[in-house]
Order: C-alpha cells, then sequence, then structure tokens
C-alpha cells in the first residue's frame, strides 16, 4: 500500500502543531522513553556523565528527540513522493554507527513487547514517539494519523537498522583482520624461533 497524500499531510499537520512546542514535546518524547526502558538512560552518554542532574535540565536533551520527530517527517514526505527511504548516505553511516555503538537493539525500534525479559521491556522509541504526539494534539488524533506515523517511522527505522547491521559487520571485519594480523606476526616470530634454534644446534 502507497503513502498517501493524505497521510503525509496528517504527519506535517500534527508536527507542525507540537513544534511550537518542541521544547516540551521533545522532554516529553524523552520520559516516556526512559518511563518504559530505564535501562535506556545508560546508552546515551550525555545522559550517563550527567550524575543526578534533573533530565528536563540537560542542553542535550531535546537533540535526539527533535531529530527523530523530523526524520520521520521527511520520510513522510518520501514515501508519498517516491514510495521510498533514502537518508543521506554520510547521516546513514553516521547513525548506523552511532547507533550501534551506543548498545541500540533492534528491539529497541519496536513496539511490541518482549515479555520473557522483564527487566527491561523493550517497547521502546516507537512507542514513545506514538504516545507523546497522542498527548500532544488529542483533538487531531486518530487511527489514521496513528497509522501515518507508524508507517513514516517503521519505513526511516528499517533503513537505520539496515545500517546498524553494516556498522557491526564492518567493525567484526576490522576485528578480524587485526586479529588475523596478529596471527601472520606470531607465525613469524615462531618461524624465526624454529630456524634459530635450528641454527643453535647446527652451531653446536
Ligand atoms: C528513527 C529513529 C531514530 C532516529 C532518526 C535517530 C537519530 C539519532 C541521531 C541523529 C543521533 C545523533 C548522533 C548521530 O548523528 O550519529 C542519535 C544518537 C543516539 N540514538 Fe538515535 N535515533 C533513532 C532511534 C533510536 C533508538 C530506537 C534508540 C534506542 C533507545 C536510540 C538511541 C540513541 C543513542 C543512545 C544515541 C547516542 C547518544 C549519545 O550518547 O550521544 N535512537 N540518534
Amino acid at each position: 500500500m502507497g503513502f498517501s497524500e493524505a497521510q503525509e499531510e496528517l504527519v506535517l499537520r500534527s508536527w507542525k502543531a507540537m513544534k511550537s512546542d518542541s521544547e516540551s514535546t521533545a522532554l516529553k518524547f524523552f520520559l516516556r522513553i526512559f518511563e518504559i526502558a530505564p535501562g535506556a538512560k545508560q546508552m546515551f552518554s550525555f545522559l550517563r556523565d550527567a550524575g543526578d542532574a534533573p533530565l528536563e535540565k540537560h542542553p542535550k536533551l531535546k537533540a535526539h528527540a527533535v531529530t527523530v520527530f523530523v526524520m520521520a517527517c521527511e520520510s513522510a514526505t518520501q514515501l508519498r513522493s517516491t514510495g521510498d527511504v533514502k537518508v543521506r548516505e554520510a547521516t546513514l553511516k553516521r547513525l548506523g554507527a552511532t547507533h550501534a555503538r551506543a548498545g541500540v537493539a533492534d528491539a529497541h525500534f519496536e513496539t511490541e513487547t518482549h515479555r520473557s525479559c522483564s527487566s527491561l521491556n523493550v517497547q521502546v522509541v516507537k512507542t514513545a514517539l506514538l504516545d507523546t504526539i497522542r498527548d500532544a494534539v488529542p483533538d487531531m488524533w486518530t487511527p489514521e494519523m496513528k497509522a501515518a506515523w507508524e508507517e513514516a517511522y517503521d519505513q526511516l527505522a528499517a533503513v537505520i537498522k539496515e545500517e546498524m547491521k553494516n556498522a557491526a559487520a564492518a567493525e567484526e571485519q576490522t576485528k578480524n583482520a587485526a586479529t588475523a594480523a596478529e596471527e601472520t606476526t606470531n607465525a613469524a616470530a615462531a618461524e624465526e624461533e624454529t630456524t634459530n634454534a635450528a641454527a643453535a644446534v647446527d652451531a653446536s
């Protein structure tokens, strides 16, 4: 099913209404993420270093929330015009690497609850996003608006998750190359040792 002009309009209209109060929307988004998954706080370096300072005082707090909203809006526009989500190559590479490094798992992007994992309920960013929009624009909120945001978010998340896999694979390759190089060095050293030992035997 393609993304319609009406769906794009729903996403952009609600974002426009929220944008005027993006400061408090961003804060609510974050608080909701940490309500759902308290453990997720540890993944954000700037929060790890923040000690006990209240979240709402944190200067970097807004950036991630606003980026997720803005990029989901851009996805909605792209989905309507081309049926596909494309993120600029350099941005995508960085996003893949940052999220993989921070320990973000595919599950953090989804809405399902992994009941087997009771300590960390992983219905994180997507649920937090939808809840935040619902509470920010209650008069506009409809099942159609929810579906439009879900679609835009899902397509964007799929692109980032794919890039996270690439980043993880590249890191693994670098590690393997380093191990292989080390093994070659060790083998060369062992060979030299054998040669030296043989020479010592010859000399004696
Ligand atoms: C479509 C969804 C998402 C978008 C568009 C997005 C976007 C971004 C951006 C732009 C950054 C800044 C760093 C950079 O540019 O490399 C970032 C960092 C980060 N994101 Fe996301 N993100 C998304 C989903 C998630 C999810 C699901 C999680 C998991 C809870 C997450 C956790 C993080 C963390 C931990 C960082 C690093 C923050 C730091 O320590 O500085 N993000 N994200």
